[in-house]
């Protein structure tokens, strides 16, 4: 995704995107067809490795595969300890986008230049409990910020408040950063993040979990509107 791809992202408003970590991933082509069907523009994908996180999910055939199956933005999410033994192999395989957390990294400077020199956006994920001191000199060469709501490493989790916080300090101090939410996103939480400066909301459980994905978007998009939920 390059630059003037990212600020139409920003420039066609807010934006939910699904995760497909609780997806049916025995049917993972109608899946798809079903999140487009329900008006999605950029499609989530949760890469964790079992060893920056203590969960283990999937990597580079299923991207590949997906981005056989549609033209959708690929936003992934690199839950792993080594994002550049990875990122070429993700971009080949047809990200758009790669996040990388910041706990993962010695020089986020350096991981940020080499993904972008591969041609994708790049992203910096925080997680709640990590200082938001360690961004310090971390947002060179980065489109995105990924603020976690959740500890990373697992869906269905409740959703952290210090994230609006951070969303909020971030939107004052970088006007025109994209700004992501990710974690315990739902009907109660997407007005508060929304109202706090964020962008692009990534939502799991929320849309996994009705029978109709285009009725749960409309209603997390009228939430969002409507700014309902706790501040
Ligand atoms: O990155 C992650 C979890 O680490 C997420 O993308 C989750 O998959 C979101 O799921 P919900 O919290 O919405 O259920
Ligand atoms: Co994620």
């Amino acid at each position: 995704m390059n630059r003037a791809e990212l600020d139409s992202i920003r420039q066609a408003g807010p934006a939910i995107l699904p995760s497909l970590l609780q997806c049916d991933f025995g049917n993972l082509q109608s899946e798809v067809e079903r999140l487009s069907q329900a008006g999605t523009s950029v499609l989530h994908l949760d890469v964790m490795d079992g060893h920056f996180v203590p969960n283990l999910t999937y990597g580079m055939p299923i991207v590949a595969g997906l981005r056989r199956h549609t033209s959708l933005p690929l936003d992934v999410h690199l839950m792993i300890s080594d994002p550049l033994a990875y990122a070429k192999a993700m971009v080949d395989a047809g990200a758009d986008m790669l996040t990388f957390h910041v706990e993962a990294v010695d020089d986020a400077v350096d991981v940020a230049g080499q993904i972008r020199d591969l041609g994708v956006g790049v992203g910096l994920a925080i997680n709640p409990d990590t200082p938001m001191s360690q961004l310090d000199g971390a947002l060179d060469g980065v489109d995105m910020v990924l603020v976690m709501s959740v500890q990373a490493g697992f869906g269905g989790q409740s959703f952290n408040p210090v994230a609006l916080d951070r969303i909020r300090d971030l939107r004052a101090r970088f006007p025109d950063l994209l700004l992501e939410i990710d974690g315990g996103i739902n009907a109660s939480t997407i007005g508060p993040a929304r109202q706090a400066g964020c962008d692009l909301f990534v939502v799991g459980s929320a849309i996994f979990s009705s029978d109709d994905y285009g009725v749960a978007i409309a209603g997390l998009n009228d939430a969002m509107a409507s700014n309902q939920g706790a501040k």
